[in-house]
């Protein structure tokens, strides 16, 4: 255990850090991170005792550094500091042997199995064995890091100071290098404190963070309680903005930048939209931003265009995406910038509708079959049929992610109140159905002109999509009776 107690130093009479505590138990990682010149190098090299602090003390396992003498430090603590001027040109393998010289009695008299050991596992946990006999001026800054860290690795301390461990490193290497010193954490108990200029990965590998600004101790805690817009904005001065990270509980930040491309403005419009019994297709000359549950490209994205597509009642295949997706650049659009709806309704029967309000106005697309009626209050064994409502709201102004929210929530109150009006069944209960088994939403909006940061019905924008989907699905579901009565 690592235990940092009001420290505080600098240069001369320049203080630089300014009462910093924390504690950092074994098998953890804290990450530092702070804008540049905020002291983040000088509370690492006051850590490890090659600063001696004005105030404050550094305790390893409640003993304080100043007791410990150089060698017996060593093997406590190893550092990967931030620059490393070699006067010699080593090879990888010297170099790393380098990190067991507090373990030696003398200069290599005693270089024993156990130095051997850990040598060969440092390199091999970076991967740099078969770099052992290249000299390290002759390779480049991502390759020299690995094999800097590997000399740390072999020092075998149980406390491991990091100054930016993946400067230079691409983001494979990034990944491996912080993958390793993570398992080194857990596996051999390590207690870690790295310098970090990358937020995203600080809060992805870190168990706790600590930001420094000026010297002080702005928050410290785990990545949730540091990572946040306000914070990180006033510290460095820039816009971000805070998301989650797919597949981690851990936030990420994207920069906003203060320099847009120039974007034409753009408005959708109900006349605009390719109707064919092909499909409904809709192409905005600016990307919009969309949440959505399509076939393709479903959850959010930035997308420009819009498809609905009429496939045969019999389609049946088993990789629909795919599927999709070959039909989406057969058609000449790219994947990467449409959203693919499939239907087995009669798309020229398609509603497309706009409806304008003071703030702006929203265009309503829907296609609706109800072969497929379901009750989703019944829990029910059933086999999928034909019949889907796909319901796009299309909305010209910039909505908050509440508001995308929110859309769609409007959206499928409005549905289920056109099927109870409209009194469609769900065939194996005989009860009114709130939809069918495999309908889709669709919201996207231009991000440009009002700003709409609600969408519920006691909105302006809420009761447009309201009244919208509730009549373009009414008129949908009247042309599908329309078109089934014709068939029958
Ligand atoms: N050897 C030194 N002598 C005097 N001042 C120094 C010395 N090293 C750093 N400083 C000053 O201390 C302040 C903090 O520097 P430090 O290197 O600790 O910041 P940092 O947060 O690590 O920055 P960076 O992100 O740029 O690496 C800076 O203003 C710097 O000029």
């Amino acid at each position: 255990m690592l235990n940092v107690i009001g420290l505080t130093g600098g240069y001369g009479d320049k203080k630089i850090v300014k009462d910093v505590s924390f504690t950092v138990n074994k098998g953890s990682i804290l990450g530092i991170l702070g804008p540049n010149g905020s002291g983040k190098s000088t509370l690492m090299k006051l850590i490890s005792g090659v600063l001696p602090a004005e105030s404050g003390e550094v305790q390893i396992e409640g003993s304080s550094i100043s007791t410990f003498p150089p060698k017996q430090l060593a093997r406590k603590m190893a550092v990967l500091p931030q620059l490393h001027t070699h006067s010699f040109a080593h090879t990888v393998r010297e170099t790393v042997s380098l990190g067991r010289y507090p373990h030696q009695e003398g200069w290599f008299s005693s270089w024993s199995a156990e130095d051997e050991r850990a040598v060969l596992e440092a390199m091999s946990l970076m991967d740099i064995r078969h770099y052992e006999k290249t000299q390290i001026d002759q390779m480049s800054g991502g390759e020299q890091q690995r094999v800097f860290v590997a000399q740390a690795l072999a020092q075998d301390a149980g406390i491991l100071l990091l100054d930016e461990p993946t400067n230079h490193l691409d983001i494979n290497h990034q990944k491996e290098l912080l993958d390793t010193i993570k398992k080194q954490a857990i596996e051999k108990e390590l207690t870690i404190v790295s310098i970090f200029h990358d937020i995203n990965l600080a809060s992805m590998y870190c168990d706790q963070l600590l930001l420094l600004d000026k010297g002080s101790v702005v928050r410290i805690g785990e990545p949730h309680e540091v990572v946040r817009e306000k914070d990180i904005k006033s510290v460095y001065k820039t816009r971000i903005s805070n998301h989650p990270h797919p597949e981690l509980p851990k936030p990420q930040i994207t920069l906003l930048p203060g320099v847009k491309n120039k974007i034409a403005t753009h408005q959708i419009c109900a006349e605009d939209f390719e109707i064919s019994n092909g499909m409904v297709l809709y192409r905005s000359a600016t990307p919009l931003k969309t949440v959505s549950s399509a076939v393709v490209n479903a959850g959010s994205g930035w997308f420009r265009n819009f498809m609905n597509r009429h496939v045969d009642a019999s389609y049946n295949v088993d990789d629909s995406v795919q599927e999709m997706t070959d039909f989406i650049e057969k058609s000449g659009l790219k994947t990467t910038d449409t959203v693919g709806m499939m239907t087995a309704v009669q798309t020229q029967d398609a509603i497309v509708k706009e409806y304008e309000s003071l703030f702006g106005s929203v265009v309503i697309a829907v296609t609706a079959g109800v072969g497929n009626g379901v009750d989703v209050s019944k829990a029910v064994e059933r086999s999928v049929r034909v019949g889907t409502i796909n319901t796009w709201i299309l909305v010209n102004g910039v909505l908050s992610n509440e508001a995308f929210i929110q859309a769609m929530i409007t959206a499928t109150e409005a549905k289920t109140k056109a099927l109870q009006v409209r009194e469609v069944r769900d065939p194996l209960t005989g009860t009114i159905a709130t939809g069918t088994s495999t309908d889709s939403c669709l919201v996207a909006a231009t991000q440009q002109g009002e700003s709409l940061p609600y969408a519920g019905p006691i909105t302006e924008l809420g009761k447009l999509i309201g009244v919208g989907v509730f009549e373009c699905t009414i008129k949908a579901l009247d042309l599908y009776e329309l078109a089934k009565a014709k068939n029958l």
